[in-house]
């Protein structure tokens, strides 16, 4: 893989003088990939993972899988994946979950199904991510956690004591934080000895399309699961069928593409959008339209055209971002920029995302004028003139992409450390200024 050119930090977002025409073929979904990659590694014969995404979070994912005794071949655009032969190399390994929310919560499970110790820890803000619930569900489903000096673990660093074998079982836990709670325990689950039978108890669960992304891919690979009742999920034991699966593009990280052309008045086509999908992005499309952009699928993809005028045209938006609080940082952009108020509900637990989300957008976006107030569930966003300056992004990819939405309106915006959105998009920077 060839390091994309060094970028200036803070960096200048280009700003678009005319309407952006332009047509994009995004890579792939992070959240798909890593899902494929570890039932891959679960899998009973060897998986291809095609058009993998290749980004921080996925070849962390790779490492971490790699480390517990699978094999990954990330050389291509096609990663071949050889399953786990059930002991780590050399009794005992360490994951590196980076900033990915995914590797922190669904490579635990798996840790449980080999033999040898595995040593998790992350990036200093991935030590703050919620995950006590995962582990305090492994521990009652027979994992050894091995934190005997400090009683319950509750977050990183920890260690899983693998013994090759989970007993499994039906657990409560409380995913109100995060849906990938549920999925780490789905995903691994049909290899328990018993399965696993999972019942929420607490808030509502946030980000509920990834859940149903996680059963669409369970029952692909010939894996029965139970999700007829509300908030109880369980999965049958048996084995993961290892099979070859296409990675759709990442409709999250359209957000900023599409969100171009409503600011700029333009017309921008993302290549290969799904005809239907378990990706939270797909929301978009419902999004766009309502603050007035116009939606429609084409031969090569999905189209959004921006209202004539630009940013100036578009109107504000009443949404609940529950279901789909990734796009919340995106939608926060073009809010700010929209001509009339707007309120953004149902995203308490975006504050548990790479940076507390709901903070860092009202003082960013506060910071070049926005009138941003923040509530504990949400942001209320109303019209106020703009202005260039620093745009912090706290490590968040996402906030990144909504400092380069504003910058695309509002000339002498400074995106500091833009590399950071190599979390789940490589040379982020170069594509999005090649639209200019
Ligand atoms: O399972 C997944 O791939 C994801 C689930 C969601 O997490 P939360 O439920 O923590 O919001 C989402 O925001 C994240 O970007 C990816
Ligand atoms: C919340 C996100 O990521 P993670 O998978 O690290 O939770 C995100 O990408 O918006």
């Amino acid at each position: 893989m060839t390091n994309p050119p060094a970028v200036p930090d803070p960096w200048p977002a280009p700003t678009a003088a005319d309407p952006i025409e332009a047509t994009v073929t995004l890579p792939g979904s992070k959240s798909l990939t890593n899902r494929a990659l570890v039932l891959a590694a679960l899998a009973d014969r060897p998986s291809v993972v095609r058009r993998a995404l290749r980004s921080r979070d996925t070849l962390l994912m790779a490492q971490a899988l790699t480390a517990l005794g699978a094999a990954v071949d990330t050389s291509g655009d096609d990663w071949a994946v050889t399953p786990l032969d059930g002991s780590v190399p050399g009794d005992r390994a360490a994951v590196d979950c980076g900033l990915a929310g995914t590797v922190m919560r669904f490579v635990p499970p798996v840790a449980g199904l080999v033999n040898g110790s595995v040593d998790f820890d992350g990036d200093p803000h991935m030590r703050t991510r919620p995950i006590g619930e995962v582990l305090g569900a492994l521990t009652a489903l027979g994992v050894d956690l091995g934190d005997e000096a400090s009683g319950a673990a509750v977050g990183l660093p920890f260690t899983v004591r693998g013994t090759g074998s989970v007993p499994g079982g039906t657990v409560v836990i409380d995913a109100s934080a995060s849906s990938q709670f549920v999925s780490a325990l789905l995903l691994a689950g049909a290899r328990f000895d018993a399965g696993v039978d999972i019942r929420h108890d607490g808030k509502p669960i946030p980000s509920l399309p990834h859940i149903e992304m996680t059963i669409a891919m369970l029952r692909d690979r010939g894996v029965a699961v139970d999700d007829a009742d509300a908030n109880r999920w369980a999965v049958a034991p048996g084995p993961i069928r290892g099979i070859d699966q296409e990675i759709e593009p990442d409709l999250s990280n359209a957000a900023p593409f599409l969100a171009l052309a409503a600011v700029s008045g333009g017309s921008v086509v993302v290549r290969d959008w799904p005809a239907s999908t378990t990706q939270a992005g797909d929301a978009l499309r419902d999004l766009l339209a309502r603050m007035g952009c116009r939606v429609e699928r084409v031969t090569e993809g999905l189209r959004v055209t921006g209202p004539a005028g630009g940013h100036r045209s578009l109107v504000g938006l009443e949404a609940d971002l529950h279901d789909v609080g990734e796009l919340a940082p995106a939608v926060a952009a073009l809010c700010a920029l929209a001509s009339s108020p707007s309120h953004l509900t149902g995203i308490a637990h975006i504050r548990g995302h790479e940076t507390d989300r709901l903070a860092a957008l009202a003082k960013e976006l506060g910071s070049l004028g926005a009138g941003v107030e923040e509530h504990p569930d949400g942001l209320t966003i109303r019209p106020a003139p703009l202005r260039g300056g620093i745009f912090h992004t706290y490590a968040d990819h996402r906030m990144a992409h909504a400092g380069v939405i504003v910058g695309a309106a509002v000339p002498g915006v400074l995106i500091e450390n833009v590399g950071t959105t190599s979390k789940t998009f490589p040379d982020f920077a170069g594509f999005w200024s090649a639209l200019f």
